[in-house]
């Protein structure tokens, strides 16, 4: 299978500035790969460096050392250390990412903020509507939320909104941190289904999973960051 995302020997550092210039090592030496079709999930314990590492495979940040090389379908290209016009690229074709926590942009509808990346990598407006309000359907979004911006939804009815987001474009690597954590038991399954789903079509995914249950559904393998070992 191929091999989708290689973290090779990845370390970060963190400069607190305001306390003294301490420094200190959050990830030391981290490698793994994540092959098309599998979901490997990020444990260990609080603060071993799980957003850490998924914000850094999202390029948000920068590691001082090693690589993160993904593969876009006609190249690997490393992720790590790429001009921002290129992790640009990534975010738009390659990878997708499902934060915590939505990013609301106040008076942009629930549908065009669930439409947007498909529409970003060209899809038309119907085509882009249509699987807006499947997904959202799926999620059991009611669709007389669907016309207002979510700033006023619920924990769980924006996670939801973030998750069909995320899984609009198809993407061949995606990033999901935390995605169950504001569900109720009914929707927490339909995410665990379409998870599954995007392993069958061949999705490499990374996630970070609290929930044991879910974790154990979805995850084919675990980074433990704790003790730094990969668990089959
Ligand atoms: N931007 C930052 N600046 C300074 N320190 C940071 C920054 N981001 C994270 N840290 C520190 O790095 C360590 C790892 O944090 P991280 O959020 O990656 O852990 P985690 O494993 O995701 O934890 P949790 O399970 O509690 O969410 C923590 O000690 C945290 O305080």
């Amino acid at each position: 299978m191929t091999v989708m995302i290689d973290v090779q020997n990845l370390s970060k550092q963190f400069t607190l500035h305001n306390q003294g210039g301490i420094n200190f090592t959050v990830l030391d030496d981290v490698s793994f790969n994540v092959r098309r079709g599998e979901c490997v999930a990020l444990h260990g314990t609080s603060g071993s460096g799980k957003s850490t590492l998924m914000r850094s495979l999202y390029a948000n940040y920068k590691p001082q050392t090693g690589a993160i090389w993904v593969h876009n379908g006609v190249q690997t290209i490393d992720i790590a250390n790429a001009e921002p016009r290129q992790i640009m690229r990534l975010r738009e074709h390659t990878i997708g990412y499902v934060s915590q926590f939505l990013r609301v942009i106040p008076r942009v509808s629930t549908l065009d903020v669930v439409m947007e990346p498909l529409r970003m990598k060209g899809a038309g407006s119907d085509e882009a509507e249509a699987r807006a309000a499947a997904l959202l359907r799926r999620l059991n979004v009611p669709e007389r939320l669907w016309a207002l911006a979510p700033s006023t939804f619920s924990g769980g009815e924006q996670q939801r909104v973030n998750i069909a987001r995320g899984f609009i474009s198809d993407y061949p690597i995606l990033l999901l941190d935390e995605p169950t954590a504001s569900l109720d038991s009914k929707n927490r399954d339909v995410v665990v289904e379409m998870i599954c789903e995007a392993k069958n079509k061949g999705t490499a995914l990374v996630g970070i999973f609290h929930d044991e249950e879910v974790r154990s559904e979805v995850a084919n393998r675990l980074i433990d960051l704790t003790n730094r070992t990969d668990v089959e």
